[in-house]
């Protein structure tokens, strides 16, 4: 065990809990702040840069899907790749759990959860793992341990906590991570999960990515604490505090936070400083500047994430030439075409699904139900 986790340096990386200002190795100028970790040779960097420009022109692809209407919903992740990309790199794909929330396509993506479970998920196509029955947008992932998206605010977090009891309780090695919005720490049932999970020492990692906004309540609306991370002190946790726009920081952070709950000292929250450059959802007024300066989302471009290790890979003497980022740009492009054409063409799914799945043998009801359906198909048929 770990000792004074709530105010000491962390002993094998020296990376401080409940710091003033957020823990940060690359500035936005690319510079290094501090020292970069040997890990992060140029090749490395190369590779990580690509995961978040993948998600990013994915992004960019689906907002037009649904434009054409071919999807009715979509919460992009733009400008929050770093903290989502690193987040992935920070723990043990297919072997953890995640509780996720709806943002977390990119995460997702980063795990490997293959492009077309994704895009067929928001089609709701016959190849969607979920066979269209849950909202688009709302994935899950059974190889990489992703579970089923909740829109319903921070109801993933006591679930989570459960998760990691049992983890816990079977002696694995085994841990959960539980992601959610700066909004979602406003809900009962978030404080209901850290609670427990303090109380119960769960393996459990929470990761708050802060964006700044719950649709259009900003930050200083949504509580008058000078910031999350603070929160973790009262459950017994340790808390820390990142620049989630810098993806070194956020794997150090993380990667020292998983392997920390991994060893079986309980809990810990991770706050990643971030910001969502795009709107809310496709049912947001944020393009009618409702709620916030188009100043702010300006500054904030200012900051993105992507950009950083381009700059950083300059200045290690490895640039990203623009051809070569053109042509990253289309290859995913044509992915993503070539991903819907395929999703596309295994079909809807039939109304019958809806009386699969769940029971083994259906009950009376439902069986009533169904030979209803199917005589009033049918009727139309006839
Ligand atoms: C329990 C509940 N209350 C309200 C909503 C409506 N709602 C949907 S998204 C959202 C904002 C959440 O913001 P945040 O947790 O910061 O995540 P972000 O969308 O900013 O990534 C709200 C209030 C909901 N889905 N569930």
């Amino acid at each position: 065990m770990t000792t004074s986790p709530l105010v000491e340096p962390f002993p094998e990386t020296g990376i401080q809990p409940f710091t003033k200002e957020p823990i940060r190795y690359v500035g936005e100028d690319g510079l290094p702040v501090q020292n970069l970790p040997a890990a992060y040779t140029p090749e490395r960097l190369r590779e990580l840069h690509a995961v978040m420009l993948r998600a990013r022109e994915f992004d960019r692809k689906l907002i037009t899907l649904l434009r054409q209407g071919r999807t009715t919903f979509y919460a992009q992740s733009s400008g929050m790749e770093a903290t989502q990309v690193g987040l992935a790199h920070s723990i043990r794909p297919g072997h953890d759990w995640v509780w996720p929330y709806y943002r977390d396509h990119t995460l997702a993506l980063a795990l490997g959860v293959p492009m077309f479970e994704l895009i067929s998920q928001v089609l709701g196509s016959n190849s969607d793992p979920s066979r269209g029955r849950q909202m688009p947008h709302h994935f899950a992932a059974r190889k990489q341990h992703f579970v089923s998206i909740s829109s319903s605010i921070a109801n993933q977090v006591p679930p989570a906590t459960g998760t990691a009891m049992a983890q816990k309780y079977l002696g694995t090695d085994e841990i959960t991570v539980c992601t959610f919005g700066d909004g979602a720490t406003s809900e009962g049932d978030w404080h209901a999960g850290m609670n427990m999970a303090g109380a119960m020492a769960a393996p459990c990692l929470f990761v708050c990515e802060n964006n700044q906004w719950a649709i259009s309540t900003n930050l200083s609306g949504q509580t008058a604490s000078e910031n999350i991370h603070i929160k973790a002190k009262a459950y017994g946790m340790p808390g820390f505090y990142v620049d989630g726009n810098d993806i070194v920081a956020v794997m150090e952070v993380g990667r020292t936070a998983a392997e920390w709950v991994r060893a079986g000292n309980g809990p810990a929250l991770v706050e990643c400083l971030t910001y969502r450059v795009g709107s809310h959802s496709n049912a947001d007024a944020d393009a009618e500047k409702h709620y916030r300066t188009r100043e702010e989302v300006q500054e904030w471009l200012g900051r993105d994430p992507v950009v950083r290790v381009e700059k950083l890979l300059e200045h290690l003497g490895h640039p990203i030439e623009s051809e070569e980022r053109a042509n990253m740009i289309s290859a995913v492009h044509r992915e993503v075409d070539e991903q819907v054409i395929r999703a596309e063409a295994t079909g809807q799914p039939d109304w019958r699904i809806m009386f699969e799945d769940v029971y083994a043998d259906l009950p009376a009801h439902l069986r009533e139900e169904a030979a209803m359906l199917r005589a009033e198909q049918e009727g139309e048929r006839k």
